[in-house]
This record gives structure tokens, C-alpha cells and sequence, in this order.
């Protein structure tokens, strides 16, 4: 309390979205940091072109469109800090901000909500999925399962909602986005990361303030989790590398592991990725390994030997 006490006794404005998923990340995010350094938050709503429009003109926007608007509340000083989904950032470093803290990363598989509690393996040929990730659809087409992909748009509850009413057979969405919004059990199946690689940064969030307030960036680093942090770093230099956009069919993961060198126990990553043909019909697949410590330079030759195997061939084909 003492220590409370000392602290300027203003709340900390946390910049959010209105979303459904948006709110929900940042009150997880406002709790945490309440809990581990006393200071109070508060969650002050940031309203777009794109939120006062149809969620469809939002999706059309990307997510781009939000990122902007938190980043500029940042810098201008309405917001002190702002919780992002990682996957959703561009890979450039912004000027003005920080990075202030990683969180630990839950699941970052993507989940299949299918009719009937069915699973993948036992959607017959024909079955329609909604997705309107270019990755996803590429990854399900190169099981070669016969199914029928469906491009969709909305959030969360709008796509789920495709499959209760019997409109689409499944949809696929990230697990992670499930689980904060407390609907995590209506998943039929996880997906196994060796039929469908999550985006780089799924899962994960980025907690971000203006650099210039030093304390600031130091106070929310109690957020931060390095080994997640080197993980995102690693999948995320790949994509960069492999100059893909976020819709790209790209998939990248990354597994955080205690390993040991000379007798030394180092945290290993390994990363695994995709980059496939929009039709699925041609992919590179690698991974490699390498210490947490590193974890830029592994995404980096990986893509890197991803390019020399013809992944930038693949990247700009459609689907006829
Ligand atoms: N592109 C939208 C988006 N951005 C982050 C998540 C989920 C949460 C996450 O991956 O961190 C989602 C929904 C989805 O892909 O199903």
C-alpha cells in the first residue's frame, strides 16, 4: 500500500477498441497490471471510421485502420498505453513507441468449429469452411480433404454464427481469440501446428506506450515474457524477410524449450513454417532451431533458405 501510495494517483488510460475481443484483452491486460503494480487502469474507448461503420468496411480496413488510430492516441498523449493482438501489427518498428511488454503467450493454434462436434478428418468431401485468412484457406486446401473453402469476413460471433445456422459446415478461428472471449469449449478440435501453422505473433499480444515516458515503458515491462517476446521476434522477422503482408499465405511458429549447450542450459526456439501456393498445391515447409538469444537471426535464415527453395514464387499466386 505504501509503495501504492508513492505512486502519482492518477489511473493509467488504456487505449481499446470497442470489439468484443478488443475489450476483452485489454481489461485481461488493465487487471494484470493492476495486480502486479497497484496502479488502477482505466479502458478509454477509441473510435474509428472503421467501428462506426459495418464491421465489413472494418475488415475491408484491416486492422490497420485501429492500430493507426491507438498509435496515434498514443503519441498525441489521450492514451497512456494501448494492448494490441500481435499478429495484427506490421512488422516495422513504429517511431515514438515502445514495445513495452510481450505477455505470456496462451494457445496460438487455430480451433475448427465444425457442425454436429465433427472434427476435420471427419468433414466429408464437399463440406463447406468459412475462412478469409489467404493462410488458412491455403492450408486447408493443401490437406486435399475435398472441402470447399468459403471466403467470410465479421468478427468473432459473426463468423461462429455461420455454422450454427447451418449455413457453412465449420469455420476456422484462432483458439486464443476463442478462449478470451470465454467461448474456448465450442472449438470441435484444436488444430495440430503440422496441418495448419497459426500467423506470426498468434496468440500473443503487444502491450505498447510512447517511448518518451521511460517509467512508463518500465512499469509495464512486469508484463513482459521473454520467451514469448523471442518467439514472436523469430516468426515475425521471418514474415518480414520474406516481404509478406499479413494477409499473406504465411505460417510461422515458434516453441519456447529449455535446452542445454556445453553444459549450460540455454532456452531454446524452434521454428516451423509455411509458405504456400493460394490453392495449396505448393508449399516450402521448414524449421530450425536456435537459442532464444537469437531469435531474429533464426527467423531470418530461415526465411532466407525458404526464398532459395522458391517460397516468394508462391506468395503472389491465386486461386483460379
Ligand atoms: N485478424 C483478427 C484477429 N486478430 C487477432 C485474433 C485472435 C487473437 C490472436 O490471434 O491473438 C483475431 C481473430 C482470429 O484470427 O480468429
Amino acid at each position: 500500500m505504501s509503495r501504492m501510495a508513492d505512486m502519482t494517483g492518477k489511473p493509467l488510460r488504456l487505449g481499446t477498441r470497442r470489439s468484443a475481443l478488443a475489450m476483452a484483452q485489454s481489461g485481461h491486460v488493465a487487471a494484470a497490471v493492476t495486480e502486479l503494480t497497484g496502479r488502477e487502469v482505466e479502458l478509454v474507448e477509441i473510435t474509428t471510421y472503421g467501428d462506426t461503420s459495418r464491421e465489413h468496411l472494418a475488415q475491408i480496413g484491416g486492422t490497420g485502420v485501429f492500430v493507426s488510430a491507438l498509435r496515434d492516441a498514443l503519441l498525441e498523449g489521450s492514451v497512456d498505453f494501448a494492448v494490441h493482438s500481435l499478429k495484427d501489427l506490421p512488422t516495422a518498428d513504429p517511431e515514438g513507441l515502445s514495445l513495452a511488454a510481450v505477455p505470456l503467450r496462451q494457445d496460438p493454434r487455430d480451433a475448427l468449429i465444425a457442425r454436429d462436434g465433427l472434427t476435420l478428418g471427419e468433414l466429408p468431401a464437399g463440406s463447406r469452411i468459412g475462412t478469409g485468412s489467404p493462410r488458412r484457406a491455403a492450408q486447408l486446401r493443401a490437406l486435399g480433404l475435398g472441402h470447399e473453402i468459403v471466403p467470410i469476413r465479421g468478427n468473432v460471433d459473426t463468423r461462429i454464427k455461420f455454422v450454427t445456422s447451418g449455413e457453412l459446415d465449420a469455420v476456422v478461428l484462432a483458439k486464443a481469440g476463442l478462449a478470451r472471449l470465454g467461448r474456448a469449449e465450442e472449438a470441435t478440435e484444436v488444430l495440430d501446428p503440422l496441418q495448419m501453422l497459426p500467423a506470426p505473433g498468434q496468440g500473443a499480444l503487444a502491450v505498447e506506450c510512447a517511448s518518451s515516458d521511460a517509467s512508463l515503458v518500465e512499469l509495464l515491462g512486469v508484463l513482459d515474457d521473454p520467451g514469448t517476446r523471442g518467439a514472436v521476434l523469430a516468426e515475425r522477422m521471418l514474415l518480414a524477410e520474406l516481404e509478406a503482408g499479413c494477409s499473406a499465405p504465411v505460417g510461422a511458429l515458434a516453441d519456447v524449450s529449455a535446452g542445454e549447450s556445453d553444459g549450460e542450459e540455454v532456452t531454446e526456439l524452434y521454428l516451423r513454417a509455411i509458405v504456400a501456393s493460394a490453392d495449396g498445391a505448393h508449399s516450402v515447409r521448414l524449421s530450425a532451431t536456435g537459442p532464444l538469444d537469437e531469435a531474429a537471426s533464426l527467423g531470418r535464415s530461415l526465411a532466407a533458405e525458404m526464398l532459395a527453395r522458391g517460397a516468394a514464387g508462391l506468395m503472389g499466386e491465386r486461386v483460379p
